[in-house]
């Protein structure tokens, strides 16, 4: 396995049962899972997990990050703040397709509360499953990127 097929997961106390699925399900279609837990419920604060995931996609030493706590926003927001990181929230598989084919996000992040197992483990599959088109979108993901600078 390379970091190409490597996936990192960390979540908070409010989404460990659904990040377990999610490791179980994106080891099933052959990536390599770096779940960093946490693996006990108890309370947490989720950018403690939000940056830990990050840094591993920042690094290059995962591909992806996949990251879930309550609502998704919040570890969403710390994640978002290490540089080279693009992560969105999402609820539907169009816009997890979406995010990878026009903002090449390189981590997504889910709300445990908000969705259920089915429609969260659709989700990544759309994540994983779509690739970043370049042309224009590229033009403007280089204009995210500047803003880091
Ligand atoms: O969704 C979240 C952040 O966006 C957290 O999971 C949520 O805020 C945790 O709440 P609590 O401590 O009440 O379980």
């Amino acid at each position: 396995m390379t970091a190409n097929t490597r996936i990192v997961l960390s979540s908070d106390h409010a989404a460990i049962e659904l990040r377990q699925a999610i490791a179980t399900h994106v080891a099933s279609l052959g990536w390599e899972v770096v779940d960093i837990g946490p693996t006990t419920p108890e309370s947490t604060h989720y950018p403690l997990h939000g940056e830990a995931a990050a840094r591993h996609v920042a690094s290059g030493d995962c591909r992806f990050g996949i990251i879930v706590c309550g609502t998704g926003q919040g570890i969403m927001m710390a994640a978002n703040k290490v540089k080279g990181i693009r992560c969105g929230v999402c609820t539907d598989e169009f816009s997890a397709r979406m995010i990878r084919q026009h903002n090449n996000a390189n981590m997504l992040s889910l709300g445990a509360r908000v969705i259920g197992e089915g429609l969260a483990l659709s989700v990544v599959e759309a994540f994983l499953t779509a690739e970043f088109e370049g042309g224009r979108h590229g033009t403007r993901v280089d204009m995210i990127d500047a803003l880091e600078q």
